[in-house]
């Protein structure tokens, strides 16, 4: 399993996803105003390593509790879409309003939700490797991976636990304009552990599907609302469609982090909008002429109705979400 995130010596350490595949470097944060800037700047990205990222932190900065809630504030303010940023300084939250001496217990409840976020992501895996059929061709979008949570992955933990399972997977990884986390980061980690990996634009997962060349999609989440609508990165939802044209199951996995019953539907959910140079650049060439208006949203929603499925840590939900994600964070298997 990939080390996205670690402390060493009283520092927080992340994989600089901006740099791979072409570099492995390492960036170290020594305040959790250093982590507020790798999660802006998405030197680590991905909704669970996000969360695990802010929970460290807020560990790193704890010493001082009078400045408790300000790092809370800085941290939280850094990428809006993703809810279990929030949910992981709520947690914080709790833990220091309940007296517990501040710079230990935050430091041990942040080591917890780092083991948890490992373990769910195993147990998502292990209900989610059933969708996968015995001999499949998966499509995923964006990086749902270990680098996108502790160690294991999400959309990708599905298929590693497929192909523990003995199935033989090939993947379809859509590049994933325009930080292109599929082709960079599902990929490097694909190749990595051995699996099939095929890299595509993201304009080819229609003629992929027509040609009847994809089995399943797996996807990841930044927020699923009460009603199951789930905002992921933007072309999501264009799989989503293309997928239920061609009649291949659109799946979802995500940890019960993800799954925000306070917001109603995907109307309510907040969509980042990032720099019009993540599109109009790449590296030092300009790919886009001055003059011409860009429009970069992050993310996207899919409605409920396009899911087969929301795999979880505690099994699959499947329609009517409203009743099955309840059932679910209430605790019920
Ligand atoms: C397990 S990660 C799920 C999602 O966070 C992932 O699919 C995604 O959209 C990441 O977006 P990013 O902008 O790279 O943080």
């Amino acid at each position: 399993m990939l080390p996205t995130i670690d402390w060493d010596d009283g520092e927080v350490v992340m994989i600089d996803q901006r740099k791979l595949p072409s570099k492995e470097v390492y960036v170290r944060c020594r305040t959790a105003k250093d982590v507020a800037r790798a999660i802006r700047t998405m030197v680590i990205r991905g909704a669970p390593a996000i969360g695990v990222a802010a929970a460290m932190g807020v560990a790193l900065d704890t010493q001082l509790a009078t400045e408790f809630y300000r790092t809370c504030d800085l941290l939280a303010a850094t990428r809006p879409t993703a809810v279990n940023l929030f949910w992981a300084i709520e947690r914080m939250k709790r833990v220091f309003a309940g007296g517990m001496r501040v710079g230990r217990s935050t430091a041990e409840l942040q080591a917890l939700i780092d083991a948890e976020d490992v373990a769910n992501c195993r147990a998502i895996g292990r209900h989610g490797a059933g969708v996968v059929p015995a001999e499949a061709r998966v499509l995923t979008h964006c990086n749902a991976g270990a680098l996108a949570t502790g160690r294991y992955g999400s959309a990708l933990g599905v298929i590693r636990a497929a192909v523990e399972a003995g199935k033989r997977v090939a993947v379809y990884a859509d590049e994933t304009r325009p930080f292109l986390q599929g082709a960079r980061l599902t990929a490097w980690e694909l190749v990595r552990d051995g699996i099939d990996t095929t890299v595509i634009t993201d304009g080819m997962a229609g003629s992929l599907m027509r040609a009847g060349m994809v089995d399943v999609v797996v996807v990841g989440a930044d927020r699923i609302a009460a009603n199951g609508d789930v905002a992921n990165k933007i072309g999501t939802y264009t799989v989503a469609v293309l997928a239920r044209e061609h009649g291949v199951p659109f799946y979802v996995a995500a940890p019960l982090s993800t799954i925000d019953l306070s917001t109603p539907d995907g109307s309510g959910i907040p969509i980042e909008e990032r720099d019009a140079k993540e599109m109009t650049y790449m590296g030092a060439s300009q790919l886009v002429p001055e003059g011409a208006a860009v429009w970069n949203p992050a993310f996207d929603v899919t409605p409920a109705s396009f899911v087969a499925g929301i795999i979880t840590e505690r099994g699959i939900c499947r329609p009517p979400f409203a009743e099955s994600l309840k059932h679910v964070c209430d605790g019920n298997q």
